[in-house]
């Protein structure tokens, strides 16, 4: 372990580096799943930044991968508004449902063909992130689409969601929707070792997801593997794009986790094949989805349809039929 450095300024630049290194390792593995150096080469640049840190505290900043999980626990849950309102989707259950909601939107737009965006939609719990000068400042649930709880200190602690955006001019201001899930084994793993615990299960992902990242401590928070797919933008400042799919690259792009199965379709036959194709092979997947969101591909076309009350004219999910009950419902004739 070499010696810390004796001066401020080589401890500051030191620590840069390593921040730089840090992050750029943290993307590697946590957001591509394609690490470049092993997991030991990445603990010596973590400990030694921590080191760093520790004889000089001054260097310490909200953004630095070492303070990803936070200290105390909270009380409670401040409520946050979102910068623009969090809608909620409309359902399709059928291919007629598709049909009609494709019906709806070339008329509502006056033209014959449309491009659509067909992307998973992971059964986790919605997210909303707020970056200011590509520095994450928030993290919140959806609660009513209006006000969310503030949960920062939880979404901080989930690896693949950045601490800050590492290009040189980011967005002044960004705010990115995201589903926050637990995949299969964590799930299977967190039951285990409440099951041996004599603790109460979680009946599902989405549940455990929730309960995970509503902790008032952030400590347990980041023992469970919660990851998230992002999949849109809200308020944005300085990211330029046409279509959905190119704000999909753009979110990648800035080093977010977007979901590699959407695709861009041109005509609703496509989405329809497409969505029946994923209701045999989503037992493949590491993680749940309970269908797929299709959403107009052009964002001045989302503009013109705008929403309802609740719910954007320009999207809609196509959902799976609900899993059969499994559990064998108890005899409840008790026989006397
Ligand atoms: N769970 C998901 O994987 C997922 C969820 C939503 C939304 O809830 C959603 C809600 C809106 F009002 C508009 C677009 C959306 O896009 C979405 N896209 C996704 N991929």
């Amino acid at each position: 372990q070499a010696a810390i450095p004796a001066t401020l300024e080589q401890a500051a630049r030191e620590a840069e580096e390593l921040r730089r290194q840090i992050h750029y390792h943290n993307h590697r593995y946590y957001v591509l799943d394609a690490p470049e150096i092993s997991d030991a080469e990445f603990d010596a640049l973590m400990r030694r930044l921590i080191a760093i840190e520790q004889v000089y505290p001054s260097l310490i900043t909200p953004d630095s991968p070492t303070q990803r999980v936070g200290g105390a626990p909270a009380e409670g849950f401040d409520r946050t508004l979102h910068l623009t309102p969090m809608l909620s989707l409309a359902n399709a259950f059928s291919a007629e449902d598709l049909r009609a909601f494709d019906n709806r939107v070339r008329s509502g737009l006056g033209t014959d063909r449309v491009e659509y965006v067909v992307e998973l939609k992971i059964d986790g719990l919605a997210v909303n992130l707020v970056y200011e000068a590509g520095r994450l400042v928030r993290g919140a649930t959806r609660g009513d689409g209006q006000y969310g709880e503030d949960v920062t200190a939880n979404v901080r602690t989930i690896r693949s969601v950045p601490l800050v955006l590492p290009i040189a001019n980011p967005p002044a201001l960004l705010e990115v929707r995201g589903e926050v899930y637990m995949p299969r084994r964590e799930f299977d793993r967190l039951n285990d070792e409440r099951q041996a615990a004599g603790e109460a299960l979680f009946a599902n992902p989405r549940n455990a997801a929730a309960g995970s990242l509503r902790q008032l401590d952030p400590r347990v928070t980041a023992r469970r593997a919660l990851d998230i797919f992002v999949y849109a933008t809200g308020r944005r400042e300085g990211l330029e794009a046409d279509t959905h799919a190119q704000t999909l690259e753009a979110l990648a792009a800035l080093g977010f986790k977007v979901n590699p199965y959407y695709r861009v379709f041109g005509s609703i036959e496509e989405v329809i094949d497409y969505c029946h194709s994923w209701s045999e092979r989503r037992v493949d997947l590491p993680y749940d989805i309970d269908g797929l969101v299709i959403k107009l591909n052009s964002l001045a076309g989302q503009a013109r349809l705008g929403a309802t009350a609740k719910d954007p004219r320009w999207a809609i999910a196509f959902k799976f039929p609900a899993e059969q009950a499994t559990t064998i419902v108890e005899d409840i004739f008790v026989r006397v």
